[in-house]
C-alpha cells in the first residue's frame, strides 16, 4: 500500500511539473518539502511504536529529516520570494549539512556504551560542536547571499559528498553490528536511506544542478523524492526478513559498540582539521575539543569497565561463598570439607605432622525429629552448629556439616591426645546448652564423637582417616552415646 502511494506521489509530482510549466518550480517545491516531512513523520511514528532506546534513534532521524526539510524551505523562500540566483546560499547549505548531525549522534549513542549521564553529556557537546564546525566551514566558502565563486560552490558539493559517504558507512556499520532487532530496523532504514540519498544527492549536485537543470522545477527533481519515500515505506512496516535474519558476530558487535561513541570525536577532529586553513584558531579549538572529548570518553568507559569488574568480582566471591556454605547451619558444607581435607592432607604429608579428624553426630536425632517435628530438628541442628563453631578455637581448624545430623572437624597439626581434648570440650559444650530431648536418656540433646589422627604416609589416604574416625564414632554410639571414642 505505502509502495503504491509512493509511486502515486512521484507520478503526481511529474504530472504537475509537466502540466504547469509556468508554475513548475512552486509545484515541485511543494513535493520536495512534503516528501521529507512524510519521512520525518514516519520516523516519529516508528519511534512511538519501537519504545525507549531505538525511539531516541528514530527521533534523531526525524530531527535530521526536519533539518533537511528546513533546508528545502529555505531554498524555496529564496527562489520564490527573494529572486535568488546563487546555487549555494549559506543558510540553505548549512541546513543541508546540519541534517547529518542528529544521524551521527544516533550512530554514536543508540544502544552503545554511553548510558551514563556524563557520557551522554559529552556526546551531546561533541554533536553540537560538530554542527558548529560545519557551520564555520560552510561559511568559509559561502555567505548568506551565496558562494563567491564556482570553486567555492564546488567545494560545498564535495563537502556534501564526504558527509553523505560518511553517513552511509557509519549507519551501515551500525546495521551490520546491531544485535537487537529494533536497533537493526532503525539502522537498516537509515542505511537504505543514506545510501539512496548519497547517490541521489551526488547525481543531482554534480550533474543536474551544475549542468542540465540548475533550477528546481524539472523532472530531475523526482530523483530527490525517492530516498525520502523509500524511508517512509521502510519505516512504516515491520522489519523485513532480511534484516531479521542478520546475525552479527559477537566480536563485531563488541567492537562497534565500544567504537561507535568515538565516531563523534573523530568527526569533530576531521572537520576541525579541514578548518585549520581558513580559521586557524577555531580549527585548533576543534582539535583540542575532539582530543579532550575522546580522552574523557575513554576514561569514563574504563571507569565503567572497572566498576563492572568490581561488581563481577564481588558477585563471584559471594557465589563461591554460597557454593561452599551449608544453607541450614551456615557452616562450611561437604564440598568445603572435601577441599579442606585435600589441602590439609597434602600439608601434613609435606610437614609430616599429624592431622586429626572428629566426626560429630547428634544422638537419637531421628527421635528428636519425630517428637518435635522437622522445623524444630532444623533449629536444633543450627544451635548445635553454633555451639560447635564457638567451641573451635584455632583459626586453622575447619568445622563443616558432613551430612544430615553429622558434623566434621579437621584439626591440622594435632595428635590424638589433643584431638581428644577438643572432642571432649565439644561434647560438653553441646550438653551444656541443655536443649530439651524427651526421648534421650539425659533428657537433652547430646553428641557422640569419633576421633582419629594420622601422620600421612605414602600408603595412607584421607579416606583412611575418615574411615577410622567413622569406626570410632560407631564405637561411641555402641558404648552409650554422649561420649568420645578414639580410633585405635
Ligand atoms: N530436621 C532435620 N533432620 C535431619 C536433617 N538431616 C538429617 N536429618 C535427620 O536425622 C536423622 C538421623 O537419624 P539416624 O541416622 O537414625 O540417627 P539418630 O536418630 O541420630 O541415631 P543415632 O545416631 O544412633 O544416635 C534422620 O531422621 C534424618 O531425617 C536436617 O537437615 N534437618
Amino acid at each position: 500500500m505505502t509502495v503504491l502511494l509512493a509511486i502515486g506521489f512521484i507520478l503526481l509530482h511529474a504530472v504537475l511539473i509537466l502540466l504547469m510549466p509556468t508554475h513548475a518550480m512552486a509545484a515541485s517545491y511543494a513535493f520536495l518539502v512534503t516528501a521529507p516531512l512524510l519521512a520525518a513523520a514516519s520516523a516519529l511514528r516508528r519511534g512511538l511504536i519501537a519504545g525507549l532506546s531505538p525511539a531516541h534513534g528514530w527521533s534523531l532521524a526525524a530531527l535530521s529529516l526536519l533539518l533537511w526539510t528546513l533546508g528545502m524551505i529555505s531554498s524555496l523562500r529564496l527562489d520564490l520570494f527573494a529572486g535568488n540566483s546563487n546555487e549555494a546560499p549559506g543558510e540553505t547549505m548549512l541546513l543541508y549539512i546540519l541534517y547529518g548531525v542528529p544521524i551521527s549522534y544516533a550512530v554514536a549513542t543508540v544502544g552503545a556504551e554511553s548510558s551514563s549521564r556524563v557520557q551522554r553529556g559529552i556526546d551531546a557537546i561533541l554533536a553540537i560542536s560538530l554542527g558548529y564546525l560545519y557551520f564555520a566551514l560552510m561559511f568559509s566558502w559561502t555567505t548568506l547571499h551565496g558562494a563567491s565563486s564556482a570553486r567555492s560552490a564546488e567545494m560545498i558539493t564535495y563537502m556534501f559528498d564526504i558527509e553523505n559517504a560518511f553517513l552511509v558507512v557509519a549507519t551501515a556499520i551500525r546495521l551490520l553490528a546491531a544485535d537487537a532487532l529494533k536497533t537493526r530496523h532503525l539502522f537498516g532504514v537509515l542505511t537504505a536511506f543514506t545510501m539512496l540519498y548519497a547517490l541521489a544527492a551526488a547525481y543531482y549536485n554534480h550533474h543536474v544542478a551544475m549542468d542540465v537543470a540548475p533550477n528546481i522545477g524539472s523532472l530531475y527533481d523526482l530523483i530527490i523524492d525517492v530516498p525520502f519515500l523509500v524511508f517512509v515505506i521502510l519505516a512504516w512496516r515491520a522489519p523485513p526478513r532480511v534484516v531479521q535474519g542478520l546475525n552479527p558476530s559477537v566480536a563485531l558487535v563488541r567492537f562497534v559498540r565500544i567504537g561507535s561513541p568515538l565516531l563523534l570525536a573523530l568527526s569533530v577532529l576531521a572537520i576541525a582539521l579541514l578548518l585549520l586553513r581558513q580559521r586557524f584558531s577555531l580549527g585548533v579549538a576543534g582539535v583540542i575539543l575532539a582530543v579532550i572529548g575522546y580522552g574523557l570518553r575513554s576514561i569514563l568507559s574504563q571507569v565503567r569497565q572497572i566498576e563492572a569488574q568490581d561488581v563481577l568480582r564481588h558477585d563471584r566471591t559471594a557465589l563461591t561463598e554460597l557454593a561452599f556454605r551449608d544453607d541450614l547451619t551456615g557452616v562450611p558444607n561437604r564440598r568445603a570439607f572435601d577441599a579442606a581435607m585435600e589441602r590439609e592432607w597434602r600439608i601434613a604429608q609435606r610437614t609430616q605432622r599429624a592431622i586429626a579428624l572428629l566426626l560429630i553426630d547428634v544422638d537419637m536425632f531421628k527421635l528428636f525429629n519425630d517428637r518435635y517435628g522437622h522445623p524444630a530438628g532444623d533449629a536444633c541442628l543450627r544451635e548445635v552448629a553454633t555451639v560447635l563453631r564457638q567451641a573451635v578455637q584455632r583459626p586453622a581448624d575447619l568445622l563443616a556439616r558432613y551430612g544430615g545430623e553429622e558434623f566434621a572437624l579437621i584439626l591440622p597439626d594435632t595428635p590424638l591426645a589433643g584431638a581428644y581434648e577438643v572432642a571432649a570440650r565439644l561434647c560438653a559444650s553441646v550438653r551444656h546448652i541443655n536443649l530439651q530431648h524427651g526421648d534421650s536418656p539425659l533428657g537433652r540433646v547430646t553428641v557422640s564423637i569419633g576421633v582419629a589422627s594420622i601422620v600421612p604416609t605414602i600408603d595412607t589416604t584421607p579416606q583412611k582417616l575418615v574411615a577410622s574416625a567413622d569406626r570410632a564414632l560407631y564405637e561411641a554410639k555402641r558404648n552409650g552415646r554422649n561420649r568420645v571414642e578414639l580410633a585405635v
